[in-house]
């Protein structure tokens, strides 16, 4: 009898949420049974805003958890994760994405247009505040911190400050709180993070039959997209603290998978927006994200992301 495999988590209800969905997914890949490790990090410990901390202490407690050897896979928001890999891990599966678009939860059922000048909407990311800027509605744009329940809370709570905020789909639907959205952004007015949407199953390397049995879990087309919007990510990111936005979309073209991708670098007040797409075949993802990023920058990325330091 083999022992129960260890999943790491943290303890948000995202977290939770995430992991519980792949540890079912792995014990009817694999027959194995799996029990959640919860894993304290320095980030939940702290009351210091996330965005100091960076989401990078959440990621490096997991990971040191799968280095000691005290749990052996760890499932992380793929967006989340730094571009740069991990010495000894490997990210044995991507499974099926999520909606990958971003949502409006506004009050009294608004949509975007629907808001009146003035309006005051909240978001986390640089990335969703210059493009909420770029759409010349007249919204007052302030950045807000926290968990998914505490930033709906602003909108819907009983002491409600903000007529709406911006926050992943993903997040929402993983939470069974889909139904409160009021609107879901066409990725041609908000195009989402790279990576948004998707999970990443990471394990130790050395663990070739883990490796083997996560593989199960797999989603080709979701790791290409993924391959190809982080690629224009890591391209870009040297030194810079911009918005950058990506999004592929995997479709069936005559001669096989086709992807199309496309990538956004926007300044923060939003009057410099560049949006450009590419291409290919999804066997060539990491290429096309790294040609579009060059694309990019030859139409002037690099002064964008070189300003916003
Ligand atoms: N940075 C926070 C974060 N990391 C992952 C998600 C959920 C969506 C996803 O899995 O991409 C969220 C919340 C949000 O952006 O609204």
């Amino acid at each position: 009898m083999n022992a129960p495999l260890r999943l790491g988590t943290r303890g948000s209800a995202l977290a939770l949420a995430q992991s519980r969905l792949v540890a079912a997914a792995v014990h009817a890949a694999t027959g194995r049974e799996v029990e959640l490790v919860e894993i304290v990090t320095a980030g939940d410990r702290s009351s210091a805003p996330v965005l100091r901390l960076g989401v990078g202490v959440f990621v490096s407690a997991l990971r040191d958890a799968l280095t000691d050897h005290r749990i052996d896979f760890a499932v992380h928001s793929y967006k989340d994760l730094p571009t740069a890999g991990h010495p000894g891990l490997h990210i044995a599966a991507v499974p099926p994405r999520e909606d990958p678009r971003d949502a409006l939860i506004a009050r009294d059922g608004r949509t975007l247009t629907e808001l009146p000048a003035g309006a005051v909407v909240g978001t986390g990311a640089l990335r969703r505040i210059a493009q909420l800027r770029a759409l010349g509605l007249q919204l007052e744009v302030v950045p807000i911190r926290g968990n998914v329940d505490t930033r709906m809370a602003r909108v819907l709570g009983p002491a409600a400050d903000l007529d709406a905020v911006v926050l992943a789909r993903a997040g929402l639907a993983r939470l069974g709180r889909a139904g409160e959205i009021t609107e879901t952004l066409d990725p041609m007015l908000m195009l989402p993070a790279p990576a948004q949407g998707a999970l990443a199953v990471e394990c130790r390397a050395e663990d070739i039959d883990l490796v083997e049995s996560l593989a199960a879990l797999d989603h080709a087309p979701t790791r290409a997209a993924v391959t190809a919007e982080r690629a224009l990510l890591a391209t870009l990111e040297a030194g810079c603290s911009a918005p950058v936005a990506a999004y592929a979309e995997i479709a069936e073209g005559d001669d096989g998978d086709e992807i199309y991708l496309r990538g956004a670098v926007i300044s923060p007040d939003g009057v410099r927006d560049l949006r450009l797409s590419r291409t290919g075949t999804p066997a060539d993802a990491a290429e096309i994200g790294k040609a579009l990023a060059a694309d990019l920058l030859d139409a002037g990325a690099d002064t964008l992301l070189g300003s916003t330091e």
